[in-house]
């Protein structure tokens, strides 16, 4: 691949043309994508779990018989591909089989990534997960009917836990690059268990778990004018810890590894 070919070096962010592709840049934009996971999280955790909004059919047209949260998300979608948010090897859609062309002229992204491994996209586990699993332990049970800006909180941390999660694919392509010797048995062989073991670093994921506990109690400390020794959070820091290393981080494992599969293909 001829990188030379990718000129822009402004950005933090694969997708936006980064000029050297290292798995030090890459942890860069993982570290950075951590910020907005946690600022969207302590965002959602402001509205009750409203459970309404994504379970059941709210929608008045028979023909749709999807929750309001995914009639939602659908629409929005198209919105974004139309204005070229999928362009951006970045971004996975949830729900967009044909995605819609963007409608206005759109950069060219430099080909970072293994054409025939592009493709990978587990958003659907991810919204299992994120509805049935995660949102339980971060907002309060209960239902106040303020669906769409539930929606609107929900769309907003779907797309930032997928785009970290997705980021295994950037994570993967470098990981393969700097050492294809290693790698290479292992396709062949298409062996999951061997390529887990190779792209896993456990220092590195135990720093993440330490660093976004800390960034959710800086981020998402109660501020008062009193002082009291007495700190509250408006997301539990240990359960974002644990959405790191229980979802999180498995499951951008998960991708590394399907993409890997694919990179002799
Ligand atoms: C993303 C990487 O691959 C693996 C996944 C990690 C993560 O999801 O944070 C961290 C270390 C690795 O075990 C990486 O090496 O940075």
């Amino acid at each position: 691949m001829d990188m030379s070919k990718v000129v822009e070096s402004d950005s933090s962010s694969v997708g936006s043309g980064v000029l050297q592709l290292s798995l030090d840049s890459i942890r860069e934009s993982l570290i950075r994508q951590e910020d907005t996971i946690v600022f969207s999280l302590i965002e959602r955790a402001k509205f009750p779990l409203n459970s309404p909004a994504f379970e059941e059919s709210h929608s008045l047209d028979s023909e749709n018989s999807s929750s309001l949260t995914e009639f939602f998300i659908r629409e929005i979608e198209i919105l974004q591909a139309k204005v070229g948010r999928y362009e951006n090897p970045e971004e996975n859609p949830f729900f967009l089989d044909n995605i819609p062309h963007s409608v206005f002229p759109t950069r060219k992204y430099p080909p970072v990534l293994y054409t025939k491994a592009l493709s990978v996209n587990i958003n659907k586990r991810i919204w299992d997960v994120y509805f049935k699993e995660l949102l339980p332990l971060f907002v309060k049970p209960g239902d106040d009917g303020n669906y769409p800006l539930t929606a609107a909180s929900d769309f907003a941390c779907l797309q930032a836990l997928s785009r970290r999660i997705h980021y295994g694919k950037f994570v993967a392509e470098v990981k393969y690059r700097d050492a294809p010797q290693d790698y290479e048995p292992a396709i062949r062989a298409q062996d999951k268990e061997a390529l887990m073991k190779l792209l896993t670093f456990e220092k590195v994921e135990e720093m993440v778990k330490k660093r976004v506990q800390k960034k959710a109690e800086t981020f998402g400390q109660e501020v008062k004018c009193i002082t009291g020794d007495e700190k509250n959070y408006k997301v539990d820091p240990l359960v974002v810890s644990r959405i790191y290393g229980e979802w999180l981080i498995p499951l951008t494992k998960l991708v590394e590894v399907e993409y890997l599969l694919r990179r002799l293909d």
